[in-house]
């Protein structure tokens, strides 16, 4: 059942019988004077896509980098507000960002595998975490790669260069990097803006099977994909949300009218 209520001026939807992962409220995000985030408030549920859509320069990126505090590399960045991640507050200064990135993952727009093996590629954040068992770490290869839909694809040739790869298997290459640390969010910036009709396609279906076991939340400026892999949307103008609701409602029957110009195309 979803519920839709207004909160601070902005629609937010949940799942009352899932867990809310990701609840933002009243986020504000400045990069030196300029503010690229205004008053957002969002909230996700467990084991749904959550697509971000948007005109170019409207925030989704910047948002969805605040999620994994990504966005606080830039030094001239100042956040006011909260996000919290399974009623935790990611800006906490017991929170670390290691931990938080632990629980959060990404994958970007362009595929960045590391130069090194597709089995060193995945096994590398295991490591990191002490894994040092050669057998645990084979087998979490073998799961994380099944996971992105790589394995049979790769399995007989792991010791091989990742730069081998096509672009869509390197991207799927690296959501299986992501996997392999056992994440329950995965963010997703653009993952397909680099690739071909068929690996886009195989990214979504990628998607559709992740959701059983992971909340997610993909930037797209792909109305059609966002359309087609997510329960619910956010759409963002100018930095602030204009519309959040369930996905074929967004498309099919818009509160704004600003969100209905920009689905068919009016702008952006
Ligand atoms: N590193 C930065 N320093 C200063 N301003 C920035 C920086 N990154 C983004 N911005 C500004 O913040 C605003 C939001 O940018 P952001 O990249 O989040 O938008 P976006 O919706 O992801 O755009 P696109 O679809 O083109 O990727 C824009 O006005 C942009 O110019």
């Amino acid at each position: 059942m979803i519920r839709i209520s207004e909160k601070e001026g902005t629609a937010v939807v949940a799942d009352a019988k899932r867990e809310i992962v990701i609840d933002t409220k009243a986020l504000n995000l400045w990069y030196g004077q300029d503010q690229a985030l205004k008053n957002i408030s969002l909230q996700m549920s467990e084991k749904q896509v959550t697509a971000i859509i948007g005109p170019s320069g409207c925030g989704k990126s910047t948002y969805i980098k605040t999620l994994n505090r990504m966005v606080e590399m830039n030094p001239l960045v100042r956040i006011n507000g909260q996000i919290l991640f399974k009623q935790r507050d990611i800006f906490h200064r017991n929170y670390s960002v290691e931990e938080l990135r632990t629980q959060v993952g990404m994958v970007f727009q362009k595929p960045n595998p590391f130069p090194k093996s597709i089995y060193e590629n995945v096994a590398y954040g295991p490591r990191i975490h002490g894994i040092r068992k050669k057998k645990l770490l084979d087998e979490i290869v073998e799961r994380s790669l099944k996971n992105a839909a790589l394995w049979d694809e790769v399995k007989d040739r792991l010791n091989e260069n990742a730069y081998g790869l096509s672009g869509g298997q390197q991207q799927r290459l690296c959501i299986a990097r992501t996997l392999s640390i056992e994440p329950e969010v995965i963010l997703m910036d653009e993952p397909t803006s680099a690739l071909d009709p068929i690996s886009t396609l195989k990214i979504e279906e990628l998607v559709q099977e992740l959701k059983k076991d992971y909340t997610i939340v993909i930037v797209t400026h792909n109305m059609q994909q966002a359309a087609r892999v997510s329960d619910q949307t956010a759409f963002f103008l100018n930095g602030e949300v204009v519309e959040f609701n369930d996905t074929v409602t967004l498309f099919s029957n818009p509160n704004d009218q600003r969100t209905e110009d920009y689905i068919t195309g009016r702008f952006g």
